[in-house]
């Protein structure tokens, strides 16, 4: 150490012992008040002020929808550059062009004249063409007349001008009747007769011409002739193709060209696959707003790339897991924590593909545990045996009453994670929901647990009978009642759901299934029903059919994301090509979760070859007693409080009151008849205060859920009085 150094130490050291020696005082603060403006002349505030106006001028410069957007920019700035030079180099031909067009509507203009053509058809029309046949006929003498010795004038003129002056006079006279002729030809909105006739291939010209652009939308009927677009960005490369971005008349909705994207397609010639349009959204964008992007080919035909998750070593499961890619290229992770995922298609598309990749990111977070169903029973899961906790691989009706064996386990630990959420401290669970760091911690044991189900029309098909509270159902409706009641109640609790079909229709996914699974994803199906029973009612109607997806692209589907992606989370749905992710990198995967688990203390179950085979009578099953599906607890229930058990689910013990004219509204009875009915139950209505969507409070009748809990479970016990039948007489 050198000398300096020490001395500084030493009276360091001497400060801190008296500092010791000395009483600790409270914290005193020094100042004054400073009354004084800061200076705002001088040399030192000049530059500051000249900052601010700088700062001010480039926000204005940015902002201002006046100043070109190639000003605002580097690549803008290039873009248009590269337009502008393209543009000189292809002038001449466009001049050259224009005069021949020009020349050709002159032509037309004159022989309608020579012909008197507006006579004769105004003739035709009045039917009087044989009393101005004369007429015409002297007309159009005159006219011949008229051009022949016009044209002998000129002649005469010309080659008078010749003998006289030379050529230079005649030179200078055609370059300007050329300009007349490029400008009576150029091309002119409306114009009828300027256009060729076989107007050359439309692809790609619009990035040269806006024009073209707007007559594709006329074309394709998203505006009026008479309406035109406002070019808000000029068309620029991004990617392997063209972008451009156009605000639509006022009375356009940007969501209509997405609706009519095939049409839109068609008139620009290229296929639907190769155009994106999507709304700009948020502060730069607006209803009428639309950003489009036109591949140079089909972006799907090149080689489908390999998933990322390749290149980890982990992955946390509370991150969006890799999913694929957009046309743009660009990455879409899907979010599967806190929703769950519903993947459709029509055989060989890649559904076990789409649903193993969810799987892979959940696979490589040790402290998740997975519960693996394959009813395709091949060998695409089997790797994920050595991860999962539970796994099996078949489709007879023993493997489906092991699921139901399985979901009954989950539903009992679904309702003790919620029971125990309910102690726990808020600093640890603020909401009834787990957390990243509650799914880490194993003394609370709520990990985050997938439950993946391929080909589930299997299970949910299943006829063979099971006791379910005395009554014996088809074990496929009850696979559907409790991945209903999962999917519903199990995302916050830390259960995600992946479920993959072949047959996404509606008699073997039942509706209310379909309607609490988050995120779907539609491959190749048959018909654009098949297609809204998986990505939801109407979506279709708005742009989205997963029919129209071409057999050749396999892994493309359509994405109906739950939550953010990276397209925002106000992108509705988009399509999507998968990831690539054999089975040589699905069994690498796989392998390195079992590591990640090993090291982590986290295998269990299946994985750790603890014996896990149901038992016969399924036990777990009976002690769902205590999970109140709407079967169960409408069982015994007389009417119509069974239907408004299940109209209300969960409900049931969500809500307070209900009010009357709700439940008349959802069940479609008499109201009269219904009160009375509810009133032989015991279920009398009462008077309420609720505060109705616009934050008005009103007094209305209905019931109170503990009276319609007490009820039901008076009829179920069988402790309730029985009615007397109504009195007919
Ligand atoms: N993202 C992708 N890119 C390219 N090819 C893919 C992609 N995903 C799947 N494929 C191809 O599609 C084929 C079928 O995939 P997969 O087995 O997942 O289909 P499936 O819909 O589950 O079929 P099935 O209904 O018969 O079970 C795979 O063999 C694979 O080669």
């Amino acid at each position: 150490m050198n000398p300096s150094k020490r001395e500084h130490l030493d009276a360091a050291e001497l400060d801190r012992a008296r500092s010791r020696a000395v009483e600790p005082a409270e914290l005193v603060l020094d100042g004054e008040l400073v009354d004084d403006p800061p200076p705002t002349t001088g040399p030192r505030s000049r530059p500051v002020r000249w900052r601010v106006w700088w700062q001010r001028f480039t926000d204005w410069w940015l902002r201002s929808s006046r100043v070109p957007v190639s000003l605002k920019n580097r690549a803008q700035a290039r873009q248009a550059a590269k337009d502008a030079v393209a543009a000189a180099a292809r002038s001449p031909w466009r001049y050259l062009g224009a005069v021949v067009r020009g020349v050709v509507a002159g032509v037309r203009w004159w022989r309608r004249w020579v012909t008197v053509a507006d006579y004769r058809e105004a003739a035709e029309e009045s039917e009087k063409l044989a009393d101005k046949f004369t007429e015409i006929r002297e007309l159009t003498l005159f006219r011949w007349r008229v051009t022949l010795t016009v044209a002998l004038l000129t002649l005469t003129a010309g080659a008078l001008v010749f003998l006289i002056y030379g050529p230079r006079p005649l030179w200078t006279t055609a370059a300007l009747v050329s300009v007349a002729l490029a400008i009576l030809g150029r091309r002119k909105d409306g114009s009828p007769g300027r256009k060729a006739v076989l107007a050359g291939p439309r692809s790609l010209a619009w990035t040269m011409d806006p024009q073209v652009l707007v007559d594709a939308f006329r074309d394709a009927k998203l505006i009026s002739k008479d309406e035109t677009l406002r070019l808000v960005e000029r068309a620029h490369r991004i990617g392997e193709g063209w972008a451009i971005t156009v605000d639509l008349p006022a009375t356009r909705k940007a969501a209509d060209v997405i609706k009519h994207r095939e049409a839109l397609a068609s008139a620009l010639a290229v296929d639907e696959v190769q155009l994106i349009a999507e709304r700009v959204r948020g502060n730069g964008g607006h209803a009428g707003r639309v950003a489009l992007w036109v591949a140079d080919s089909d972006p799907y035909a090149t080689p489908p790339r390999r998933t990322p998750l390749l290149g980890v070593e982990r992955w946390d499961a509370w991150r969006p897991v890799p999913f694929g890619r957009d046309a743009r290229d660009r990455r879409v992770d899907l979010p599967l924590v806190w929703t769950s995922l519903l993947v459709g298609a029509i055989p060989r598309q890649g559904k076990t593909f789409a649903a193993r990749l969810a799987a892979a990111g959940l696979i490589l977070d040790p402290y998740t545990r997975l519960y693996v169903a394959d009813f395709k029973a091949g060998k695409d899961w089997d790797a994920c045996a050595r991860v999962a906790h539970r796994f099996l691989s078949g489709d007879d009706p023993d493997h489906v009453l092991a699921l139901v064996a399985w979901l009954a386990e989950l539903v009992g630990e679904v309702q003790g994670r919620y029971r125990r959420m309910r102690t726990l401290d808020d600093t640890v669970c603020p909401e009834s929901k787990i957390t990243p760091e509650m799914s880490r911690d194993s003394t609370l044991d709520m990990p985050v647990t997938a439950v993946i189900v391929d080909e589930v029309q299997v299970p949910l098909e299943e006829r063979t009978p099971v006791d379910v509270q005395g009554k014996r159902i088809p074990a496929g409706e009850y696979v559907g009642e409790l991945l209903t009641w999962l999917a519903k109640k199990g995302p916050a609790a830390g259960i995600v759901l992946v479920l993959a079909t072949q047959r996404p229709d509606s008699a073997t996914i039942p509706s209310g299934l379909r309607a609490v699974l988050g995120s779907r994803f539609a491959l190749r199906v048959m018909d654009w029903r098949d297609s809204n029973i998986v990505l939801g009612e109407q979506m279709n109607t708005r742009g989205y059919d997963a029919s129209r997806l071409l057999p050749s692209h396999k892994g493309v589907g359509i994405l109906r994301p739950d939550g953010d992606t990276a397209a925002g989370a106000d992108v509705l749905a988009m399509t999507v090509r998968t990831y690539y992710m054999p089975n040589e990198d699905w069994r690498t995967l796989c392998e390195r979760g079992r590591a990640l688990r090993d090291a982590a203390g986290t295998l269990t179950g299946h994985a750790a070859g603890q014996d896990i085979r149901p038992a016969p009578e399924h036990p777990a099953v009976a002690s769902l007693g205590a999970v109140p599906t709407p079967r169960e607890r409408s069982a015994n229930v007389p009417e119509p409080l069974a239907s408004v058990v299940a109209y209300l689910g969960e409900d049931l013990d969500r809500r307070e009151f209900v009010p009357t004219a709700e439940l008349v509204d959802a069940l479609g009875v008499e109201p009269t008849a219904f009160g009375r009915q509810m009133g032989e139950l015991d279920c009398r209505s009462v008077r309420d205060r609720i505060t109705d969507a616009d934050g008005h409070i009103r007094q209305v009748r209905g019931y109170f859920t503990a009276d319609l809990r007490a009820a039901i479970d008076a009829h179920r016990d069988g402790r309730a009085e029985p009615c007397e039948p109504p009195d007919d007489g």
